[in-house]
């Protein structure tokens, strides 16, 4: 790959507390995982592919708060130190890297997962701003066609915004776009919407284009019957499913080192009772954390919450 749209992850990064002297099951992440030299996905068969995609460009057209492109090495520090358990088989394919052009980046990320997924890779990537998911989704369609493809989003916003600018809002819209020319159906679900951060505009938006919703406000325990039905009749109707998390779905008060924070979210509780259930069907290829944002992340609690997260969905992730 053009080495100035891509570079491998340090060694140093991948880092954490050493428990070797307490046996061969006392290890962590940072120990079991692989990082790549060189982005060689045929010699990796059956792993889960780590890559990065260090972008915020995205946010800043915008008008967002920027800080997401260094988000990726942040969130392997935080990672490094969790229990392995049964996780294995993780390569890190390292960082595309934003250079001038957001359309360009995007299209170099496509072509990495494309190449992942023809091998059966599942991929795994961290924003990056949720520019991200319109080159991570692009990559998904190109891989698998003739297939059915659903897209989970979990976000406080729809991000269909009908600009000519392509930003951290508008992936969606594209990817709807592109299955229209490509003449193939369009399956979206957004779970976590906030109606009062999303304006009309994109309502009618998202109803033209059949978009599913489950607002944040039906996002609780004890409506979990309702959510679970919409859930799975979306994911019966696809083939692959693709999950992307806007981190910005989360409360506040434990996710504020986002662009854009929500003031009411949804508990991390039911976003992973609905991730399990997203990895029992076995449809679930390709999952991205977006728009966590180090700069804004006091003490490094943020990263600690989104490094869980993210170490719940590589957990038993069949
Ligand atoms: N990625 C999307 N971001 C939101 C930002 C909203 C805001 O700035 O408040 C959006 O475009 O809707
Ligand atoms: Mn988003
Ligand atoms: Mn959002």
């Amino acid at each position: 790959m053009a080495h100035h749209f891509w570079k491998a992850t340090e060694k140093n990064i991948w880092s954490g507390r050493n428990d070797r002297e307490e046996g061969p099951s006392a290890l962590r992440l940072f120990q079991i995982i692989k990082v790549a030299k060189n982005f060689l996905p045929n010699h990796y068969l059956h792993h889960i592919a780590f890559m990065g995609f260090m972008c915020d460009e995205g946010v800043r057209l915008n008008k967002g708060r920027v800080g997401a492109a260094n988000a990726p090495d942040i969130l392997r520090k935080s990672l490094g130190n969790l229990a392995a358990h049964t996780i294995h088989q993780i390569v890190d394919f390292g960082n595309i890297l934003f250079n001038q052009d957001l359309n360009t980046s995007q299209q170099y990320l496509a072509q990495s997962i494309k190449e992942c997924q023809n091998l059966e890779l599942k991929t795994l990537v961290l924003g990056g701003g949720h520019e991200t998911a319109y080159g991570h989704g692009l990559g998904i369609y190109q891989s698998h066609i003739g297939k059915k493809i659903g897209i989970i989003n979990f976000d406080a916003h729809l991000d269909l915004r009908n600009s000519s600018t392509t930003s951290s809002g508008t992936p969606f819209k594209q990817l709807a776009h592109f299955c229209q020319q490509q003449d193939i159906e369009f399956n979206y679900l957004c779970i976590g919407a906030s109606l009062a951060s999303n304006t009309q505009s994109l309502l009618e938006t998202a109803h033209k284009l059949n978009v599913h919703i489950i607002w944040d406000t039906e996002c609780h325990f004890n409506r979990l019957d309702f959510i679970q039905k919409q859930l799975h009749d979306f994911i019966k109707a696809v083939d692959i499913i693709y999950l992307t998390i806007d981190l910005d779905v989360l409360p506040l008060s434990i996710m504020s080192a986002v662009s854009a924070p929500a003031a009411y979210g949804v508990d991390l509780s039911i976003l992973l009772t609905l991730a399990e259930e997203i990895k029992a069907t076995n449809k679930l290829k390709a999952v991205d954390f977006v728009e966590f944002n180090p700069d804004l992340d006091k003490d490094g609690l943020c990263a600690r919450v989104a490094a869980r997260f993210i170490w719940q969905i590589l957990f038993n992730w069949k």
